[in-house]
């Protein structure tokens, strides 16, 4: 059976397919030439992260296709309700990167109470009173420790991430349409173990309360921080954003860091993605990644050994 790993595959994934009888094409194809490539090459297994898009068109031309798999969280490159209409599985691993994401998120948070984005860049070569002029320009960092971070989206990666900040010795607070509340284990390297209960609470006392603002909810159709939520949230709060580019509008957003009602964001997703838009690019105020959140060797890892699992499960 042939499987084609399209945006890439990690070992691990790729030795537990081939000792299971699976052939591994780990060829990029031009998203235009999937359909000949497919049907060509007469593929069982489609894998891909978020830059190949499998939809209607993929799923209606290539009738060997039998699974798609999601190395990651976001199905929203594929079409999940054609494909099962139409008997093509949909699997993806929506818990194997959530300690990633997470980490990542405080990679930005802490990038923007201590200006890191801005700071890497600025040190001088040489020059006594350069160096000076920089450590007054960056005297005014906060610390994480005592805030309150607000969690917009409960569920595995806004739990992972409340977990870092707990440990932190952060204040969690977290609103969810669906989740009423989580409990986060921290585990200690004795062994000891300390379970925190978290109540969602509204989006609106959230916004209002909070000093740190991380979003980890999927893509929709509305904003979830516009110009209104911005205005509710405290002056000078930061917001990070490792969930989905479109969640928040970005045009508010600049114009809130410019009038300092913000005083940072740290972006890994964004509205035009892949390519941010120059106003997001030349801000000082924001600290940016290209999409990295899961792009872990362990993170990855598990979602090779997850996916590898999953198809040999159901093709077996
Ligand atoms: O949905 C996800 O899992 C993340 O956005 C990661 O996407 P990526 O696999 O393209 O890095």
């Amino acid at each position: 059976m042939k499987v084609l790993a399209n945006d890439g595959v990690s070992q691990s994934g790729i030795d537990h397919l081939e000792s299971n009888g699976f052939e591994v094409i780990t060829t990029k194809v031009a998203q235009e030439q999937l359909i000949d490539y497919l049907n060509k090459h007469q593929i069982e297994v489609i894998l891909v992260r978020s830059a190949t898009k499998v939809r209607k068109d993929i799923i209606d031309a290539c009738p060997s296709l039998k699974i798609i798999g999601r190395g990651g969280v976001g199905l929203d490159n594929i079409d999940v309700e054609y494909a099962k209409e139409k008997g093509v599985k949909v699997i993806n691993t929506p818990a194997a990167s959530s300690a990633s994401v997470a980490e990542l998120v405080f990679a930005h948070l802490l990038s923007g109470v201590r200006f890191l984005q801005n700071a890497n860049r600025d040190m001088p070569l040489e020059g006594e009173s350069k160096f000076k002029d920089l450590k007054k320009n960056y005297a005014k960092g906060v610390e994480l420790r005592g805030k309150t971070i607000g969690i917009i989206g409960f569920g595995r990666i806004g739990q992972a991430t409340a977990k870092i900040a707990l440990g932190l010795g952060m204040k969690v607070i977290a609103s969810d349409g669906y989740v009423d509340e989580a409990t986060i284990e921290l585990d200690f390297f004795d062994g000891q173990k300390v379970d925190f209960t978290i109540k969602t609470i509204s989006k609106e006392e959230l916004l209002k309360n909070s000093d740190f603002i991380s979003l980890h909810v999927p893509s929709q159709k509305e904003y979830v921080i516009g110009k209104q939520e911005i205005e509710m949230m405290k002056d000078g709060a930061g917001i990070i954003n490792a969930a989905r580019g479109g969640v928040i509008d970005e045009v508010a957003l600049v114009e809130a860091l410019d009038k300092r009602k913000l005083s940072f964001a740290g972006l890994d997703v964004f509205e035009s993605e892949p390519k941010p838009e120059i106003k997001i690019l030349m801000s000082p105020y924001i600290s940016l990644t290209p999409h990295i959140g899961g792009s872990t060797n362990e993170a990855q890892d598990r979602i090779g050994l997850e996916l590898a699992n999953q198809i040999i499960e159901i093709l077996n």
